[in-house]
């Protein structure tokens, strides 16, 4: 086993793992990939301030995100089809997630199901929500989160049609894989990940069944989509779900000013600023990019995530920094869990954790909050998109 000392090397196992059509799944953006590509070199714009002698002793990267206490700002993302990267991915990306103190968030696509990760785990997760059109499905599903005890309730804006990935079409994509000759050539190489993967029976989209009837290879995924995900949720839609759930809200895929006051108004606990890690409109600018109006337009009044390139701890202080209360990782949570299970989320965490930690100190911070913008040095092309009117 090669000694893993950043995400990227936990990319590198992944891929040579996993099959390729979900290795392709994940790292893809949608179209030319340009916003995917952006979302992780934008970080590269904002630099640091060295700063010395400063009492840096008895650091802490401990904080809370909506309220709940975390040993690092840095929640798991919801990822659809977790359970394909790795058998029961769902579940020993929950339970890593639950014993490093950070929150798990359960996607409405996942393969196991709210009451598969529920069994498993001991701490409450939070739940992401899908709108379909059937609204009976979706008041049924909320009212299964709140039977399994989740503490939050992240509901995803941004995908009501899905973002077009060339990868995804021309693989095929499909939960379980379907065997044309291309893949079975490409499974006959990831012995590791078949023989877990016929270990367990959670091999489908558990979480819809009785809706999941038409989901097959990645055109039908689109067209599945299309059909089953409700085109008209507006904000007065976000109104009703927040009333139906009735627990903590957070709303995800926020990426204008605009939109952010309006998501403040419906009223919510936070807000993620994301473009679902390029995977929806390309050509939308960066996550990270966009942080510094959202937090001028709404700081005041609603609590601020991000996530959407996030691949080290670096990425993780540059966004507090800019003010984000917290962030998600997916992919970077992705490659440790397809790389070695359980064990490679938690690995993948705590490089994150050791790389937020050091940067803090050698800026003379000893904990989250004391990071503010103060600390950065902003290059003037970050700054350069700007509306016309
Ligand atoms: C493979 C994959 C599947 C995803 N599935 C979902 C999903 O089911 N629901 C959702 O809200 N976001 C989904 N996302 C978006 C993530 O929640 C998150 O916004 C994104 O991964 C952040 O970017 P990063 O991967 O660069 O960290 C998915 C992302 C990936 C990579
Ligand atoms: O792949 C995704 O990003 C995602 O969120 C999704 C949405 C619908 C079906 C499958 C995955």
């Amino acid at each position: 086993m090669p000694v893993i000392t950043e995400i990227e090397d936990l990319r590198r196992i992944y891929q040579r793992r996993v099959p390729k059509m979900f290795y392709d799944y994940c790292e893809s953006g949608s179209w030319t990939e340009q916003t995917f590509r952006e979302n992780e070199s934008d970080f590269d714009l904002i630099r640091l301030r060295q700063r010395v002698a400063v009492d840096m002793d008895n650091r802490s990267t401990a904080s809370t995100m909506i309220g709940q206490d975390v040993s690092l700002p840095v929640a798991l993302a919801p990822v659809g089809m977790t359970g394909m990267q790795h058998a029961d991915g769902e579940i020993l990306a929950a339970q890593a997630a639950e014993e490093y103190g950070v929150p798990f968030t359960l996607s409405t696509m996942s393969i196991c199901s709210i009451e598969d990760v529920a069994e498993k785990t001991t701490k409450p997760f939070w739940f992401q929500l899908y709108v379909m059109r059937d609204q009976d499905f979706t008041r049924r599903i909320i009212q299964r989160a709140k039977d399994a005890g989740c503490s939050a309730l992240v509901l995803t804006l941004d995908l009501q049609i899905l973002g077009q990935r060339h990868k995804d079409l021309k693989n095929g994509l499909s939960a379980p894989p379907k065997l044309t000759p291309a893949n079975i050539a490409n499974l006959a190489t990831k012995w590791g990940w078949g023989m877990e993967m016929l270990r367990t029976p959670r091999r489908q989209f558990r979480n819809i069944v009785g809706h999941a009837e038409g989901v097959g290879d990645a055109s039908s995924l689109m067209a599945w989509t299309a059909e089953q995900f409700d085109p008209s949720l507006d904000w007065g839609k976000v109104a009703k779900i927040k009333e139906m759930w009735g627990g903590p809200l957070i709303l995800k895929g926020i990426l204008d000013a605009e939109d952010a006051k309006k998501a403040a108004e419906v009223g919510c606990d936070a807000i993620v600023v994301s473009n679902h890690g390029g995977r929806q409109l390309d050509g939308a600018l960066s996550s990270i990019r966009v942080l510094p109006e959202i937090v001028e337009a709404v700081g005041d009044k609603v609590e601020i995530h991000l996530d959407s390139g996030i691949r080290s701890g670096q990425d993780v202080l540059k966004a507090l920094a800019l003010g984000a209360r917290g962030t998600y990782i997916g992919r970077a949570f992705i490659y440790g869990l397809g790389a070695m299970g359980k064990q490679g989320v938690t690995t993948a965490l705590d490089t994150i954790r050791k790389e937020l930690d050091t940067t803090m100190a050698l800026c003379g911070r000893r904990n989250v909050h004391e990071l503010d913008r103060d600390m950065l040095l902003i290059d003037q092309d970050f700054h350069r998109w700007r509306r016309t009117t």
